[in-house]
């Protein structure tokens, strides 16, 4: 029976191959093929790298945003699949375009950061009046892997039942590497800035720290365009130093699991201790990281949340918000101490989705408020802050940054 419904599946998804690109130019694509380790392999054609790359394989049923997604740090070290059928008919806008924060316009850090995608059919043409190059050319550049023809929806069943797993993406008969697990490993030492770096704003009303665990750069914009100079400094730099000389401390998204982020965790439970009157915001990576600082734990989740369009309900209104969502693990809001309260909880599936401090300026969501791609629903959390910021302001601050003033704080993020 097993050996029946393997073949059948096989059978299945190579007659689909065959259909699908029997009158395109796929002629030239080369087979490939997506192994999951201890569970099924997809037969489909290559459009991106020719090599063999492995990661966990999770799967985002976002409609669009695919440049913003692949270029999220977040999604460093995962093959990512795409329930929306046919991907890349946008094309890829230009990596180099920057706004007037010199903030990337179109990308949300440099370069792709999975390490490969899965998709049931790819446009290898295209159209958009932003687009400067196919998602396969992208794809090619930056070294990618990238697997169309595979019936994702057969592939996302496999996932939600079995939970995320580790995939290998092969072009021919290669199936040399190992299945690499990002989940084992601290992903966040290697997308962090290396050097600080500092982002100035004309009659910047504040200054804030944000500790850069992968940020996207539209977090950074969010934090600008409303009129706050920022210091972003790597995941580990111990804020809890300097953090006396800002009106405020921004933690960022990030990759992997994180508990591999103790260093962070630890400054931030010093600098909860020493700055009672400090706010502090935290986003994705940034929540689980405050979640853990405040005395709380993290789990896994058996196949995560990725999509834009996630319900989360405000505990503190009854509201219900429209979010966009990337993160494998999550807070046990029953972990969370008693001076913290659950803000935000996940309407598919009650997972936490938020804390907040009961009486001070300290509150972290799950979701993604910046949303790009996704709703603006909840880009108010960035309004909040900032009325903290306002609240708690103490004028002079940020004159004497110490340690940080001797750096070349006028460089963009060294990647
Ligand atoms: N977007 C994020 O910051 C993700 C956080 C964490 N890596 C997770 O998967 O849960």
């Amino acid at each position: 029976m097993l050996a029946f419904n393997i073949l059948k599946t096989r059978l299945s998804s190579q007659l689909k191959t065959q259909f699908r690109f029997a009158s395109s130019s796929a002629k030239t694509l080369d087979p490939a093929k997506l192994t999951i380790r201890n569970g099924p392999v997809f037969n489909g054609l290559s459009f991106g790298s020719p090599k063999t790359v492995s990661g966990e394989a999770v799967f985002t049923t976002s409609l669009v945003g695919y440049p913003e997604s692949m270029t999220d740090p977040s999604y460093r070290g995962q093959i990512i699949c795409f329930t929306q059928p046919l991907i890349g008919n946008y094309g890829v806008p230009s990596g180099n375009a920057r706004d007037e924060y010199t903030l990337l316009k179109y990308f949300e850090s440099p370069n792709i950061q999975c390490v490969g995608i899965v998709v049931t059919d790819v446009a290898l043409e295209y159209s958009h009046w932003t687009a400067v190059e196919s998602l396969s050319a992208w794809c090619q550049r930056e070294g990618v892997a990238a697997i169309t023809g595979v019936d994702t929806r057969e592939l996302v069943t496999y996932l939600r039942e079995q939970g995320s797993s580790l995939a290998r993406l092969s072009v021919g008969d290669d199936s040399s590497a190992e299945f690499y697990d990002p989940g084992l490993v601290n992903m966040v030492s290697k997308v962090t800035t290396k050097e600080p770096f500092h982002i100035p704003v004309k009659n910047a009303k504040h200054h804030v720290l944000v500790v850069d665990c992968g940020a996207k750069e539209n977090i950074l914009r969010c934090l600008v365009s409303r009129g706050a100079a920022i210091t972003v400094v790597p995941y580990n730099y111990p804020i809890h130093k300097v953090a006396d000389k800002f009106d405020g401390v921004f933690i960022s998204n990030g990759p992997g699991d994180p508990i591999y982020c103790s260093e962070t965790v630890e400054n931030l439970k010093d600098l909860i201790k020493s700055q009672p009157d400090l706010p502090i915001m935290g986003i994705c990576m940034g929540h689980q990281l405050l979640s853990l600082a405040a005395g709380a734990k993290t789990l896994k989740l058996k196949y995560g949340n990725r999509a834009h369009n996630i319900p989360t309900l405000d505990m503190t209104t009854g509201k219900c918000h429209i979010t966009s969502q990337n993160h494998g693990y999550a807070v046990d809001a029953t972990t969370l101490p008693s001076d913290y309260q659950e803000y935000f909880i996940n309407l598919n599936d009650l997972s936490n989705e938020g804390m907040m401090h009961k009486e001070r300026p300290i509150f972290s969501v799950q979701f993604h408020p910046e949303a790009k791609g996704g709703p603006l629903d909840s880009s108010f959390l960035f309004d909040k802050y900032f009325e903290l910021l306002d609240k708690y302001k103490v004028s002079g601050k940020g004159k004497d940054l110490g340690d940080l003033s001797s750096k070349n704080l006028a460089g963009a993020r060294v990647w």
